[in-house]
């Protein structure tokens, strides 16, 4: 049946497409950032209502240049600059307490409350006592801005002079406090991205994920009950190519070859090293016709321009074959899925090569062999 708000479905799918090869953990951290960012944009929108309701124009264009501010974070994030979104956001944000404290006087308890949310969805997953320190943070802003109101009252016994040093004290507090936290939340998300680049879950020589996390991520891929295709693509005649042109040149051709077929796929698919010259890509969504059309499109893409071998001195034609396997509904096994395509992949090897085999038909593209440009 379809879904009553395909509209709706479909943005909040918009949010849950991560960038290739995160770790469950990570996917976690990434959707909690997403939460942030819905959040702050709902505020803004609704923010900026009330102020034109209010009639407070200065505050309203301050409010707008924000919900730039953010929209571009979230770009900023999207393209996995995680540490550079967090902190502009933080700026903006401190921007925006500091200017709506001095426009509305010290009556800015929105802001508090918005920000108190804002910091209670940023602790949602983290550790206890992350979570202690940052809900005291929060519940320290209505406390700063309740001071702020009995300084200012009626019966407010400071002289004048005095009140204003206390406010500029109570938001130079703020405004650090909140830029240390924000801040510190880019540094861990960035301390996050380089244990992800360096951890050694990428394979060494060609920048595809390893055997081991490509192995975790299609585990993750098979909780829900989505589709997934798994292809195996093995590069055709490898060892004629070390053979006849050297081992450097094979090595040059398995990084082109991961470079084009990432270009080829979705960002939201993954290309593993699998072993020696075999890679698998795991393509969530895929099913049906357009998982031929894609391993097509992988064979004739990859091989369509020369690869270029010794600096640039020579070029060679290459090509692949490619074993497909669909998920079948509830199955949950992914090496299984894996030796599936691996038997798809033999089938194309005896037909000669340079195509591809799915669960249904052969498709080959052209004929088998590696020819010498140059
Ligand atoms: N240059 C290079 N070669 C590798 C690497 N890993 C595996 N190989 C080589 O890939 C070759 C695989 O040989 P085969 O299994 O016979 O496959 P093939 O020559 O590609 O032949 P077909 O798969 O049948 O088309 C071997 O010579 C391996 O040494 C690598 O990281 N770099």
């Amino acid at each position: 049946m379809a879904s009553p708000h395909p509209h709706l479905a479909g943005f909040l799918r918009r949010f849950e497409q991560f960038p290739p090869g995160l770790t469950a953990d990570e996917k976690t951290f990434h959707a909690t950032f997403n939460v942030v960012y819905v959040l702050a944009v709902s505020c803004h929108l609704l923010y900026a209502i009330l102020l034109l309701w209010l009639g407070e124009m200065g505050i309203l264009a301050l409010n707008l240049a924000m919900l730039i501010v953010d929209l571009v974070c979230l770009q900023l994030h999207r393209a996995r600059r995680e540490a550079l979104a967090a902190t502009l956001m933080a700026l903006g944000t401190c921007a925006q307490i500091s200017f709506s404290l001095r426009y509305f006087g010290s009556e800015a308890g929105f802001d508090y409350f918005y920000f108190g949310a804002l910091l209670c969805i940023y602790s949602i997953r983290m550790s206890f006592m992350r979570r202690v320190l940052l809900c005291a943070a929060c519940l320290s802003m209505p406390l700063l801005a309740y001071i702020i109101l009995m300084l200012e009252g009626p019966t407010n016994p400071l002289p004048a002079g005095w009140m204003l040093a206390f406010r500029i004290i109570n938001l130079g507090v703020l405004t650090i406090f909140f830029t240390l936290v924000l801040v510190q939340m880019g540094w861990s998300v960035e301390r996050l991205q380089q244990r992800f680049e360096t951890g050694g879950r990428f394979d060494a020589l060609t920048g595809a994920l390893s055997r081991a996390e490509l192995v975790d991520s299609g585990r993750g891929m098979l909780i829900n009950n989505g589709a997934l295709s798994v292809m195996m693509v093995d590069v055709d005649h490898l060892a004629l190519i070390n053979e006849t042109w050297g081992r450097q040149a094979g090595d040059q051709v398995l990084k082109e070859l991961v470079r084009r077929m990432r270009s080829i796929l979705r960002g939201e698919d993954l290309v593993g090293r699998y072993g020696g010259e075999e890679f698998v890509l795991l393509c969530p969504g895929l099913h049906g016709e357009r998982v031929d059309q894609v391993a097509e499109r992988l064979c004739k893409g990859a091989s369509a321009l020369p690869f270029v071998i010794n600096d640039g001195l020579n070029s060679l034609d290459v090509n692949l074959s490619i074993g497909v396997a669909q998920r079948q509904s509830g199955d949950k096994d992914l090496e299984g899925l894996i030796a599936k395509a691996d038997v798809n992949l033999f089938r194309a090897k005896q037909d000669g090569g340079n195509g591809f085999v799915s669960d249904t038909q052969l498709g080959p593209v052209g004929g088998p062999g590696i020819a010498a440009i140059n």
